[in-house]
């Protein structure tokens, strides 16, 4: 599976294609925009999600709700375009009137300043902002909802939540009453926040009010929990077979994102090997299990069975609305930054977008294991390894 993304974030369209999906995988727009919902509706954010209405259309690859094989074309309307038709239009040529909201006093954090340097796009940093903007990740998330889709058919449930926005941390401990994921989404998926119980959700708001009320911003750390992940994803052989490391690589692929854990991450650091490993059991009924999972689910890149259990640091937004230090890039002088309008923090619509960047994973990687024509042939021999596996 592979896909593409393009769109500027006050662009027209944003637009994903995707390769690789199975025929006979049922797929509606609703399946889509549940999970678009929830990137979009999440504390911290500014007033672009109040103009927005994220909605997919899928353009191709789909009939009748069920994938055909071929490539799925997903489209979602920017409907703030509507302001800044005169400003993005892709279709006619520069004027004085096109040329208004230039941005020539890059914000420290975002990739104004170098973006510019690298593309020559001296006239206006506009034309670094419009892609690197955040905005690019509803595709990401409408790509992922489709590899959720794929995985839940595998009996594989993904789920990402926030444990701390700024100094505001959950107790992840937490996290052990619940028996499975499904019970975890469900608190999770109640708080605004998406943090792991009512009190922490409720100081991370006022932290959050806090903020805005000074012109600040703030991070925060999410965690991403996929179970029912088959052993043996990934591989040992070669660097670029691990999935660890592919996995780090699409989470700090997110805009904001600066660190990536696995399992215990690095807190083990500060562990003797006797505190970490995670020893070995066997049982009739479940086959090789782990008694812990310090390790969050990986041995030599590859899954072993316990659910994969990354952690994301996001830092907090670059934008000021009260700026920081820069200098123009025509006049040379000192500057406040630009100021566009911005959020608070990401870390919350971060979580959504983490978990999807991990479905996305670990759907290639049993797409790169096994049959890719045909979702029933996929299931079979899933199956079929799964018992293999067991029996070991
Ligand atoms: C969901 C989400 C929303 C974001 N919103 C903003 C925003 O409103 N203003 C801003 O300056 N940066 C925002 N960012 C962060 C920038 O996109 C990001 O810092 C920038 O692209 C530079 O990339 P880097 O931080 O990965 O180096 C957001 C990030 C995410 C994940
Ligand atoms: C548009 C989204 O996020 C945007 C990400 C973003 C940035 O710089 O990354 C800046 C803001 O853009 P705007 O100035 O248009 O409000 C965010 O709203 C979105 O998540 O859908």
């Amino acid at each position: 599976m592979r896909y593409m993304t393009a769109g500027e974030s006050h662009g027209p369209e944003e637009v994903a294609i995707i390769e690789g999906i199975p025929a006979g995988l049922h797929l509606t727009q609703e399946d889509i925009n549940t999970e678009l919902a929830r990137r979009q509706h999440a504390a911290g954010r500014g007033q672009r999600q109040v103009i927005e209405t994220d909605t997919v259309t899928i353009m191709g690859g789909v009939r009748h709700q069920v994938t055909l094989g071929s490539p799925i074309a997903l489209n979602v309307h920017n409907d703030d375009h509507n302001h800044w038709t005169k400003i993005m239009d892709p279709n006619t040529p520069a004027d004085e009137e096109n040329s208004k909201r230039k941005v020539m006093r890059p914000r420290p954090g975002h990739a104004d300043l170098v973006g510019g340097m690298k593309y020559r796009h001296s006239a206006d940093l506009r034309n670094v902002l419009e892609r690197s903007s955040a905005r690019e990740t509803v595709m990401r998330v409408a790509v992922g909802a489709v590899a959720k889709r794929l995985l839940a058919e595998l009996g594989i449930d993904v789920h990402g939540f926030v444990l701390n926005i700024g100094p505001v941390r959950a107790d992840a401990g937490q996290i052990a009453q619940y028996k499975t994921l499904a019970e975890l989404r469900a608190v999770t998926e109640s708080f605004p926040t998406r943090t792991l119980d009512a009190e922490t959700d409720e100081k991370m708001r006022t932290l959050l009010d806090d903020t805005k009320r000074d012109y600040n911003t703030v991070g925060g750390t999410v965690q991403v929990i996929a179970t029912g992940v088959p052993v043996g994803l990934g591989s040992y052989v070669s660097a670029d077979t691990k999935l660890d490391a592919k996995i780090a690589r699409a989470i700090i692929g997110i805009n904001a994102f600066k660190g990536v854990e696995f399992g215990g991450g690095f807190e083990n650091a500060e562990k003797f090997g006797s505190e970490v490993m995670d020893e070995i059991y066997w049982s009739e009924e479940r086959g090789f299990y782990r008694g812990s999972n310090n390790l969050g689910g990986f041995e030599g890149g590859m899954t072993n069975g316990e659910p994969v259990v990354v952690k994301g640091v996001v830092k907090p937004i670059p934008t000021l609305y009260r700026p920081m230090q820069s200098v123009d890039i025509d006049t040379h002088e000192d500057h406040r930054a630009s100021v566009e309008r911005s959020d608070t923090t990401a870390v919350t619509a971060a979580a959504v977008i983490a978990e999807h960047m991990v479905a996305i994973e670990l759907a290639t990687a049993i797409l790169d294991k096994f049959d890719t024509d045909n979702m029933d042939r996929l299931k079979e021999q899933l199956a079929a390894y799964r018992a293999e596996i067991k029996n070991f």
